[in-house]
Formats: structure tokens, sequence, C-alpha cells
């Protein structure tokens, strides 16, 4: 389940506290456990999807979240795959890692591996939270925010666009505490 984490080292791992402090950024954090088994094991397991994999694993997962997440919530759905030998990982790594916004919510299902959200409260302080498989984050357009992999850079999310179909961000002058950059 998600927590956070505060630059003073201090963590929040309460199930409710996470997502009641994850409200007063501005955003949204529930959490939905993938089905087991069968076919989305064997897709999770592979770290670079073909085509025809990507399709069948977002296939699988608007079924999961149908009841969810109503599909005229958004008008586009991708498939966001890392993993260590992803091309152009390293630029990647610094789009995410700094601080922006969007013009668009910007709404992620994980589904596997561990990525790392950070945010700047209106009041400037700044906090990270961990995601893992199972975790619906959505951050309304307009709030900062940043993202960042874990050490091992793993993940798969599903990426909903409410509005334009393509990933945007507005940089911001704000940068991210030292104290929460990855060693
Ligand atoms: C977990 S999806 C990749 C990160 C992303 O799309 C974004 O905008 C992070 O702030
Ligand atoms: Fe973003
Ligand atoms: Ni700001």
């Amino acid at each position: 389940m998600a927590r956070l984490i505060f630059p003073d080292g201090t963590e929040e791992r309460d199930r409710a506290a996470v997502a009641a402090a994850v409200a007063g950024l501005g955003a949204q954090l529930r959490h939905l456990p993938l089905p087991g088994g069968g076919e989305i094991d064997a897709l999770l397991g592979h770290d670079q999807l073909d085509a025809a994999g990507q399709a069948a694993l977002l296939a699988a997962i608007d079924a999961h979240v149908a009841g969810w997440l109503p599909r005229d919530s958004y008008t586009a759905r991708d498939l966001a795959e890392f993993h260590a030998h992803l091309p152009g990982l390293d630029e990647l790594r610094r789009k995410f890692a700094s601080i922006h916004s969007h013009p668009d919510d910007e709404v992620r299902y994980i589904l596997t591996g561990t990525g790392y959200f950070g945010f700047v409260a209106t009041d400037g302080s700044q906090s990270l939270l961990e995601v893992k498989a199972g975790d619906y984050l959505n951050v309304p357009r307009g709030a900062e925010h940043w993202f960042t992999l874990g050490a091992d850079p793993r993940l798969k999310a599903v990426r909903y666009f409410a509005t334009q179909q393509e990933w945007v961000a507005i940089p911001s002058v704000h940068r991210i505490d030292p104290a929460l950059v990855p060693a």
C-alpha cells in the first residue's frame, strides 16, 4: 500500500492517513488490487510487451476498472512501461524528475513495480508518495508534482487522458527538496 515520505525522513503508512494527506495536496489516491493469475500475470511478467501484448493488457485492465473508472471519464489511455533496457530511460527519468504540472488531470493506475510521485503543497512543503501495483492516482491539472522510478526501474502503469491525447508538461519554478532526491 502507498506510503508518504517527508523531507525529515519520517513516513506515513496508515492507509487512511496517506489518502487524506494526498487529498490535502489536491490529488486522489485509491487502491484496487489487480486480478490475480492467468493472462494478466503472464503479461505483467514481461518487461516490454509488443503491441499485441500491450493491447491485451490494456483490454484486461479496462474490464477490471470498468466499475471504478467510468469509460466516459477519459478519452484515451496508454500503457507506460519502464525497465532498465528501455531506450531513452535516462532522458525520461530527467523529464519526469523535474517539478511540473499538466493542463489535463494526470491519472495513473500502477500495474507492477514501484514509483514515486512528489508533490508540492500550496505552502511550498514537499512530500513523496510511493506507489505500487493496484494504486490509482489522480493528480489534477495544474497540481505541481514530479515522478521518479525506484532503484529497480521496472514499472508498468496505465495512463488515462481526459482531454489531450498525449503527455504535456508545464515546468515549475520550484526545485525538488534535496532531501527527497534519491541518493
Ligand atoms: C507513471 S507514468 C509516468 C510518469 C508521468 O507520466 C508523469 O507525468 C509524471 O509526473
Ligand atoms: Fe506528471
Ligand atoms: Ni507552485
